[in-house]
């Protein structure tokens, strides 16, 4: 069957979504606010400022007519980053209807209070049906035609199939989730992890030591997610796992070119003006740390790198984050927690 379908965002991701979408058959439309972008993509199939060498399906249709991109739509994909999607979401709020499925592709939390996007959603009068999309999701390997895997997780089934139905490809597959909390925050934390793992790769560390890493990483993120609300074996999945590797590991990844830079010598503001995209990291890690303290989690690698970006620490101090704090559980939630885990 074919759907109308709109992508809000003209960046990356967005992009390479709608382009998937247009492919498999559904009358897609792309809003963005730049009407130089939108004439570029509708005369020449290409997206050069986010998606350069990525030709387009000649179906895409790009706008900057938010009004009737809504309308026309069943379902509406949110592309927006993090310090922008409150405002782009109650944009369209008096738009839309309670049949219309609300889809975040963002990885981030929302700048001016602690809350994730399908927060911000939920939020809307009229739509409950709401879900996010998260998984190791380079949107250029995409672009390139490289296979890879996404979570659509909601409550709703229904709204899990129907994003299913859109996206899926020879090249993209859909695993389904009910735990949106554990697969939206693991798409935000990783993120700050891939900040760690692009400075440790410019320091030169060992491979065992980027392992170790990752894992911590691992360990923190679940830590975190669970006292908010998620189940922690979504992070041995796609969203979890799957996109922590891809990004802490994946120069394609804007935060992993933060740390990267970071560690090769360059400022916070330098490195994230040079990369001229969304490196959600940053204030995810200031936002984190915040409720990490609130709550009373232990997080030593987010601590050791906030100080490093926000109070000039030494790199030194991130490193003995890592050797010298606590060594007690591998795996908390199969040892020392709650008798559910045993
Ligand atoms: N790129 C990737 O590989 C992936 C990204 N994501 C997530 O998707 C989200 C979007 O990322 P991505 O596409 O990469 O971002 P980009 O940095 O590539 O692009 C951001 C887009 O958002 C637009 N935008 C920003 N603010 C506004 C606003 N107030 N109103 C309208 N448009 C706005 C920008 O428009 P303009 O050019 O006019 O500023 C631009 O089109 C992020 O949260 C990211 O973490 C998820 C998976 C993969
Ligand atoms: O989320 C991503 C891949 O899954 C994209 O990561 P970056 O935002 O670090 O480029």
């Amino acid at each position: 069957m074919k759907h109308s379908v709109c992508v809000l965002g003209g960046g990356s991701f967005g992009t390479v979504l709608a382009n998937i979408m247009a492919k498999n058959g559904h009358q897609v439309s792309q809003w963005m606010r730049n009407e130089d972008q939108v004439e570029e993509i509708n005369l020449t199939g290409l997206n050069s400022r986010y998606l350069p060498n990525a030709p387009l399906h000649c179906e895409l249709l790009a706008t900057s007519n938010l009004e009737q991109a809504i309308r026309d739509s069943d379902t509406i994909f949110v592309s927006i980053p993090s310090k922008s999607f409150e405002q782009v979401v109650q944009r369209i709020e008096p738009l839309l209807t309670a049949d219309k499925i609300l889809i975040s592709t963002t990885k981030g939390f929302n700048p001016n209070r602690f809350e994730l996007m399908s927060d911000i959603m939920r939020r809307n009068p009229t739509t409950q049906k709401i879900g996010v999309l998260s998984g190791p999701n380079l949107a250029k390997e995409i672009a390139a035609g490289h296979m890879t895997g996404s979570v659509i997780a909601s409550s709703d089934e229904e709204v899990r199939h129907q994003v299913i139905e859109l996206l899926k490809s020879p090249t993209f597959r859909l695993y389904e989730s009910k735990d949106c909390t554990g697969v939206e925050l693991a798409g935000a934390l990783k993120n700050i992890y891939a900040i760690v793992c692009g400075l440790a790769k410019a320091m030169d560390v060992g491979e065992n030591t980027m392992s170790m890493i990752m894992t911590r990483s691992l360990a923190e993120m679940s830590r975190f997610a669970v006292s908010f609300g998620a189940n922690p074996m979504t992070f041995l999945g796609l969203a979890g796992m799957g996109d922590l590797i891809a990004t802490c590991t994946s120069p394609l990844s804007r935060n992993y070119r933060v740390g990267y830079a970071i560690g090769s010598g360059q400022s916070l503001g330098g490195a994230v003006l040079a990369i001229g995209e969304v490196a959600e990291g940053v204030n995810t890690l200031k936002m984190v740390v915040d409720e990490a303290h609130k709550h009373d989690l232990y997080m030593p690698l987010a601590e050791g790198l906030s100080k490093l970006l926000f109070e000039n620490a030494k790199l030194e101090s991130l490193i003995g984050s890592m050797m010298t704090g606590e060594q007690k559980w591998d795996v908390e939630f199969a040892t020392n927690k709650g008798e559910k885990y045993v």
